[in-house]
């Protein structure tokens, strides 16, 4: 105002003139010194360029979240376009923007993750043996259940890595609901002396699953394995028998020492009750793998959702494989060190080592309370 009345004492015009020309200069002043406070506002709306007043926008949660249609001024174009008001972007259509929001944000995001993806807890169940009876065909078909997660190798921690401790051994495990069992698998737990009594510390409560078979094909099973990694393996009989002529079989080869189920089976009994141990028939498991399945789903409190319509019996492999799942993917046989052609064996010790089982099997299905007619 000082320059206008300077300005009106300088120039002496009429006096409504005077008068016209002191409220003009007074709005082009004015306008002046607002410029030269707010010189952003004015020359950004000009240009119709957005990302100063954007920057300009950094640091506060509210104004950024504004800010977020400055990111992306294109989305804010073809939302006009279509006659939609501009929304704030979602996680998922921009997660750097948001990801951008939450770092600003000190603001805790809600446990999602815990919801998402479980925890990892010991197992519930182990299939604790026995190897070559069919272990890894029963961890494949009860992994299907919705409510079993398994750890997908064999851990060993109670026979060779127990030293490495629980937590350890937690960790190998899949995370699960609070609604999902876990489950592991390794064979060599049933013969190893140590293994009831770790497992049993673990926790009393902890279902176990026995796969068992003929003890002598299991044998000539195993002997097969062992001649495919190592091939100048003695013969089976070499190893099978301390004196063949006499029958007298060698108890100290693995192979044989497996078999002995009854003797293996006092072992566990010593910390487990009998209810808390299920035998699957890995024979039956072949011929049958919906009767068995079924019968595994109820020893673990599940719900049979595992039925014949997953199977199908698969020629080209001569074992039954899961069929494609209705989603996606294809039908799934085990692999290759599943269903190997056995070395032949000569009738003669196969009858002589038949011999040599028949009491420990016997004791084995009074024990257990069934036949599984190994003859
Ligand atoms: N569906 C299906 N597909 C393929 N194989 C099957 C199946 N069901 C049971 N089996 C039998 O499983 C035997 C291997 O047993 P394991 O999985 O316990 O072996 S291991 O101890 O983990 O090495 C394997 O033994 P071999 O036939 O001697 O190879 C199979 O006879």
């Amino acid at each position: 105002m000082a320059y206008v009345l300077i300005f009106s004492r300088h120039f002496p015009f009429s006096h409504r003139l005077r008068g016209t020309s002191i409220c003009l200069l007074s709005l082009f002043i004015s306008f002046l010194c607002y410029c030269a406070l707010f010189p952003g506002a004015a020359v950004m709306q000009k240009s119709g360029d957005p990302t100063p007043s954007c920057l300009q926008a950094d640091g506060v949660k509210l104004r950024l979240q504004k800010s977020l249609s400055c990111l992306h001024p294109l989305d804010a174009q073809r939302s006009s376009a279509a006659g939609e008001a501009p929304q704030p972007q979602t996680d998922q259509r921009r997660p750097a923007a948001a990801a951008a929001l939450t770092a600003r944000d000190n603001t805790p995001s809600p446990p999602m993750s815990h919801l998402k993806f479980g925890n990892k807890k010991l197992p519930n169940a182990i299939i604790v043996g026995v190897k070559k009876g069919g272990t890894r065909a029963v961890l494949e078909f009860i992994r299907i259940h919705p409510d079993v997660r398994a750890a997908g190798t064999e851990t060993h921690f109670f026979d060779r890595n127990y030293d490495r401790g629980l937590e350890w051994y937690r960790g190998l495990m899949p995370r699960t609901l609070e609604s999902q069992i876990t489950m592991e698998k390794t064979p060599s737990y049933f013969v190893t002396k140590e293994t009831p009594h770790r497992i049993s510390a673990m926790s009393q409560e902890t279902k176990l699953i026995v796969v068992v078979r003929d003890p002598v094909t299991r044998a000539i099973s195993d002997y097969t394995q062992t001649l495919s990694k190592t091939p100048d393996l003695p013969s089976f009989q070499d190893l099978a028998f301390k004196n063949q002529s006499l029958g007298i079989v060698d108890m100290s080869w693995n192979a044989i020492r497996i078999g002995l189920y009854a003797l293996h089976l006092e072992n566990w009994l010593r910390y487990f009750p009998l209810a808390q141990i299920h035998f699957v028939s890995g024979e039956r498991l072949i011929t049958d793998p919906a009767g068995e399945l079924a019968r595994v789903q109820d020893f673990l409190g599940l719900k049979r959702i595992v039925t014949d319509k997953h199977f199908y019996f698969n020629r080209t492999k001569g074992f039954p494989c899961l069929k494609k799942p209705e989603s996606s993917g294809s039908p799934r046989c085990l692999g290759k060190s599943k269903g190997r052609t056995h070395v032949q064996i000569d009738r003669d010790a196969i009858e002589q080592l038949r011999d040599f089982y028949r009491p420990y099997n016997v004791k084995f299905y009074e024990m257990v309370g069934h036949d599984f007619r190994w003859e």
